[in-house]
Parts: structure tokens; C-alpha cells; sequence
């Protein structure tokens, strides 16, 4: 794989040692769910099957505005001709597939290792949390062939260069997606310092494999706990199982059916506080089902990990201060966001924002 940007920088930060040393369970080995499996708040606000979230076509001449709105409200939208070509996709998901269905003792010989976040292991979020996920990942921060090396000594090379072409497409497309959602608030790339002077600053990123297996007992386990990324822009290909839930504020949690073709698109932390709170960070959450195993190959994409992010300061005026103090840097983010078990935003906000 390209060298990437550094992303955030698990050597420095201390968010991801609290999970090292623990390996997710052999789910197929279980045929009810242990205690520590078992939540109790799953259903404390309704699931509603509906396909409210907005589907956009990048084709479609008002794609700009359909993006900007569909940020302001739901903070996430399903993404249709993305220009990411099919067989990159499918061939992306067949290496996800193939990684999961490794016996579990050789999707151990990539565990993570001490003081990094790369390679095979429990949700990175599953650090917050007492109870399990029902889900493992496979996380791949920089070149993943040191790990794939371990897990298919014969034929890695061909799973490395489809996971590259994978990386290269997204990256081109959570820029271009964060530069039109930029863009519709009448921001430019000179706007953006840490940008550089054309945009065109390597951004980090971090991809990301989930694996959401059958569970005996998924009204009382959770794929993936609620929460928000912590990223400017997170892209997911999911399979087609569903399972992903976006919260919507006063009616509940909001099915993201899976769509042929359709990428999911999260605003995330860090664009909310660029966008000094304009843009939503969605509260979504991965539900787990009793018969089908969940694929999804999520795309995390940040600043540079050293430029701090703070809103920008074109769209601040007296009637709009800053909504959010500046924050470090990316890593600094998610070290704080670790220690709040989630509540960064909301502990860093300078007041409460108008409603109307
Ligand atoms: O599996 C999914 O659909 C979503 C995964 C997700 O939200 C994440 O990895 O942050
Ligand atoms: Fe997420």
C-alpha cells in the first residue's frame, strides 16, 4: 500500500492500549451469548424501517446542495455513482470476507501489537465500554503487509494491491466529498490552512474491516455500540445485510438499508467543528441479527495529524461565534474523546447552539 499520511498516531496515544491484549471471542464456538455480551438500553429509543435517509446521485447537477442539506440534517447520506468502480468494491469485500473466515488461530498471527491500532482484534471503540461488541475488525493504519504476510503467506500480494487500489479510489472521494460539502458553505481551499496552498495536503486515514457474525441473541447483543466518528468524513461499504442505524433526535434510530451500488457517507466529528456545527455528526450504531453475518469496509478520513482544527474563521461573526475551542490535532481528539467515554463534543462546546 502508498505510504499514507501519519494518521492518528497510535505510538503516542494511550486511547488503544486498554483493549491490547484482548482478542474478540470465537463467535461460531457460542451458542448463547455470555453475560458480558449482554446489553440492557437497546431499544430505549424505537427502530424505524423506513428509507428516510437521503440517496444522492454525484451525477445529479444539484448533488452540492442535495449533499450540503443532507449534512445539515441528517449528517448522512447514501451515495449513488460515486465513481468508485464496482469490481474495486467487490473485490474489497471478498478480502474482508476471506479475512474473517480464516480459522480463528490464524486471525490471531495478526492480532494487534503492543502500542499499535493495526492488524486483527475487538472494535477499537470496545475500549470505552464494559460489556462486548459482537463484532471483531481488522484495522489497517499505513501498509497492511506485514499482517496480510501472516495471514496468507501464499497469495498476499494480490490482496495487498486490491486493498491499495480500494485505499487510492476512497481517498480520492472522501476529498472530493469534503471539499463540496466545504464548498456549499462558501468555503475554498485557501480557506483551509492545513489544506496546503492547492488542497492538495495528504490527508491520514485509517481503513477499517468489520465482521459482525450471526448471534444467538441480537436483541441483546451489539454489533457496534452508538457513537460518532471522529473523523471529517468516514465513507462505509457495507454488505448486504443490514444492520446500520443512524439516530435522528426526537424519533429514534433509522435503519441505512443497504442500497446496490450506494456508498454510506458520515459527517463526522472534526467536520462538525469545522463547519463550526452546521454539519451533524451522526449517532449511528450497528445492530447484529440472528442468521446472516454483516460485512463492512469503512474508510476514516482526517486532517493531517498534526494541524490543530478549529471552525473556520470565515464563518464566524458576532452572531456566530465559535462554537468549538480549537483542538489539538487528531490524535489529541481521540485521546479526548476516550476519556469521555464518547462525550467529546458536547464537553467542548463553547454554549448551546440556537435551534432555530
Ligand atoms: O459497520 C457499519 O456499517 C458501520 C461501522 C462504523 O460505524 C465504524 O466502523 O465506525
Ligand atoms: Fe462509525
Amino acid at each position: 500500500m502508498a505510504p499514507t499520511a501519519t494518521a492518528p498516531d497510535a505510538h503516542n496515544s494511550k486511547t488503544f492500549d486498554v483493549i491490547l491484549g484482548k482478542v474478540p471471542d470465537d463467535f461460531k464456538s457460542l451458542h448463547e451469548i455470555p453475560e458480558e455480551y449482554a446489553w440492557t438500553n437497546l431499544n430505549e429509543h424505537p427502530s424505524l424501517d423506513s428509507d428516510s435517509v437521503p440517496i444522492i446521485d454525484l451525477n445529479d447537477p444539484n448533488a452540492s446542495q442535495l449533499i450540503s442539506h443532507a449534512c445539515t440534517t441528517w449528517g448522512v447520506f447514501q451515495l449513488i455513482n460515486h465513481g468508485v468502480p464496482n469490481n474495486v468494491v467487490e473485490d474489497m469485500e471478498s478480502v474482508a470476507q476471506s479475512l474473517f473466515s480464516l480459522p480463528a488461530e490464524q486471525k490471531l498471527k495478526a492480532a494487534r501489537g503492543p502500542g499499535g491500532i493495526s492488524g486483527y482484534g475487538p472494535q477499537l471503540i470496545s475500549a470505552f465500554w464494559d460489556k462486548k461488541l459482537w463484532s471483531e475488525c481488522f484495522t489497517i493504519l499505513g501498509s497492511p503487509l506485514e499482517h496480510y504476510a501472516k495471514l496468507w503467506p501464499q497469495g498476499y500480494t494480490k490482496i495487498c494491491s486490491i486493498t491499495e487500489e480500494y485505499d487510492k479510489e476512497l481517498g480520492r472521494l472522501c476529498s472530493r466529498l469534503m471539499w463540496i460539502m466545504l464548498a456549499s458553505l462558501g468555503i475554498s481551499k485557501e480557506d483551509v490552512k492545513w489544506s496546503g496552498p492547492k488542497g492538495d495536503n495528504q490527508e491520514a486515514h485509517v481503513l477499517q474491516l468489520n465482521s459482525y457474525p450471526a448471534c444467538p441473541d441480537p436483541d441483546r447483543a451489539m454489533g457496534l455500540v452508538a457513537h460518532t466518528d471522529s473523523t471529517l468524513v468516514t465513507i462505509v461499504h457495507q454488505s448486504k445485510i443490514c444492520g446500520l442505524q443512524v439516530f435522528q433526535e426526537g424519533t429514534g434510530w433509522f435503519t441505512v438499508p443497504p442500497v446496490p451500488g450506494a456508498m454510506v457517507v458520515n459527517v463526522g466529528d472534526l467536520m462538525h467543528i469545522l463547519s463550526n456545527g452546521s454539519y451533524v455528526s451522526v449517532l449511528h450504531r450497528v445492530l447484529v441479527n440472528q442468521t446472516q453475518p454483516r460485512l463492512s469496509v469503512v474508510y476514516t478520513y482526517g486532517p493531517p495529524d498534526n494541524v490543530p482544527i478549529s471552525p473556520i474563521p470565515k464563518l464566524l461573526s458576532a452572531s456566530h461565534p465559535a462554537l468549538y475551542p480549537p483542538v489539538t490535532n487528531w490524535s489529541e481528539y481521540i485521546d479526548t474523546k476516550t476519556k469521555l467515554k464518547g462525550k467529546a463534543l458536547a464537553s467542548l462546546r463553547l454554549y448551546e447552539p440556537r435551534t432555530n
